[in-house]
């Protein structure tokens, strides 16, 4: 045995000195032709491919996409066969700790029957060129490697690769936490912290399951996003942006807002909830769309309150206080004065600009996009921004009837039947209330309060609105009465004949 280990002792002393003289002593062209078929018998030894994906790449400034999209994928499909995991916490993330493959660890993966391995891996960097320095060593650069079978080199570069990226951010867009967007006004879109959006945590807890409404339009409202949510080839193939417009209107409390959360709930999209008389122009109002993500929900809130689109703020300077006689011309000049800066300061954002933020040629840009509008006077809008293409399904949210209470009574008492719900039934028949009245009316107010003594209360209010109701119509009723007697007396006493 020994024999041995001085023989190859002597062997590998051999090879050294020799490729010690060819690295020497060989003229150039001769020592590359070599290598090149050194290389050759290489790659017929070992059939496999390599392809590298850095963590960084170029300058060391942003993380590459597609690192990111493999770690993603990597952690929900193979973190499980993998022995040595790295927790990390993540920023905007449902599920903050997040489990990857350590340094220097493989797993495998299978793709239409290819077995493929994956490694994890990081470049060494030099310790002794930090040695006489301050600093200790940075961290070496972070890498996945693949390696594959040659035979299988164009199932992998076109399909397999593609898989992974697409799939790694499906699931980093699923697990990432959902933000609840405001734009700012554009005096804080430059400078050193520049940002067209302020962004909070969205955590609504509203649910389409919570949201108290007939079930038949629930589940039409449902289908109709998920249609939206799985039509990315339909759109394309008829030539139409990826987006759907929904205007939502009805009475105060019927709703509106609660039904936007749960669309975001339902669909996991972000919320950006525009205030549009915060927005200068119509040019920033395009800006404000670029900077908008997919998977999202635009919210314009109560547009008719938001833009002069009915013609009401002229209406309001024409009745302003300027016209009153009585105020002295110190007054007069100072409100007219305080009126134009309010007048320059508004948004001058237009119908036609409005128009376009929904469906010009820029709002086809980044995709998958929703956008609703909601109003308490449909009447009042104008006609050209509602119209279908624009604002596709228009959704009433009405008062509270008997099987929108039904959901109240289950979300607030988890109560599905009881004695006095037909007495409710007839009472929410006769009565306009709305949802967010009678949800008040159901919460116990204290701890003593039970089913009974929240379904009593409820059935309290809604006597007493029901009797001055009643009280409401008798009095028009006489009023009316009265006024066709003045009318019979009017006639009779400028002497016509009836
Ligand atoms: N259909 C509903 N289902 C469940 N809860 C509701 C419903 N409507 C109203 N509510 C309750 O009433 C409150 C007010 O509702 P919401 O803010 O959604 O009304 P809105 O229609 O947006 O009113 P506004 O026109 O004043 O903005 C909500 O917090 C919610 O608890
Ligand atoms: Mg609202």
């Amino acid at each position: 045995m020994g024999e041995l280990w001085a023989q190859m002792g002597s062997l590998m002393a051999t090879i050294m000195f020799v490729y010690a003289m060819v690295e020497r002593f060989l003229p150039t062209a001769l020592r590359d032709t070599l290598q090149i078929n050194s290389q050759k018998v290489m790659s017929l030894l070992y059939p496999y491919v390599q392809i590298t994906f850095p963590e960084f790449s170029g300058e060391r400034l942003k993380r590459s996409e597609a690192y990111t999209a493999i770690q993603t994928y990597l952690s929900e499909n193979s973190s499980q066969l993998a022995k040595r995991l790295k927790a990390e916490v993540v920023k905007d993330s449902q599920n903050p700790l997040v489990l990857s493959m350590d340094d220097d660890e493989e797993v495998t993966d299978e793709f239409k029957g290819v077995k493929l391995w994956w490694a994890a891996s990081k470049t060494a960097t030099n310790p002794h060129a930090y040695s006489f320095s301050y600093y200790s060593p940075p961290d070496g650069k972070r890498y996945f490697k693949l390696t594959f079978h040659k035979k299988h080199r164009d199932l992998i570069t076109v399909s397999y690769i593609k898989h992974v990226l697409e799939e790694g951010k499906e699931i980093g867009l699923r697990n990432r936490q959902r933000k609840l967007y405001t734009n700012n006004p554009s005096s804080g879109w430059y400078g050193y912290k520049q940002s067209k959006w302020s962004h909070i945590v969205f955590e609504h807890p509203a649910t389409f399951e919570t949201l108290a409404m007939e079930k038949r339009k629930k589940e039409e409202i449902m289908n109709d996003l998920v249609k939206f949510r799985n039509g990315k080839d339909y759109y394309a193939k008829i030539g139409k942006a990826w987006k759907r417009g929904y205007l939502l209107y009805g009475p105060p409390g019927t709703g509106k807002s609660t039904m936007i959360a749960a669309m975001a709930n339902f669909m996991n999209y972000d919320v950006y909830d525009l205030e549009l008389t915060a927005v200068k122009d119509n040019t920033e109002l395009r800006k404000l769309l670029i900077e908008t993500s997919s998977k999202a929900i635009i919210v314009v809130e109560d547009i008719d309150c938001s833009l002069d689109l009915t013609g009401q703020r002229n209406m309001k300077k024409e009745n302003g206080s300027n016209n009153n006689e009585e105020l002295d011309q110190e007054l007069r000049d100072h409100l007219s004065r305080k009126e134009e800066e309010e007048g320059n300061k508004s948004s001058k954002v237009t119908l036609s600009g409005l128009l376009n933020f929904i469906d010009g040629i820029w709002s086809a840009c980044g995709g998958e996009r929703i956008i609703v509008f909601t109003t308490n006077f449909v009447d009042k809008l104008d006609p050209a921004l509602i119209r279908t293409g624009r604002m596709d399904k228009h959704i009433e949210l009405s008062y509270c009837r008997f099987e929108a209470f039904k959901v109240l009574a289950k979300n607030y008492l988890d109560a599905n039947s009881h004695h006095l719900f037909p007495t409710i039934a007839n009472l929410l028949q006769v009565t306009n209330v709305t949802p967010a009245d009678v949800a008040e009316n159901l919460m116990p107010k204290s701890l003593n309060e039970d089913v009974d003594t929240c379904l009593e209360n409820l059935i309290h209010a809604l006597e007493v609105i029901k009797e001055e109701k009643a009280k409401k119509k008798v009095e028009e009723k006489d009023k009316e009465e009265e006024n066709n007697v003045h009318t019979v007396e009017d006639v009779k006493e400028n002497g016509f004949i009836l």
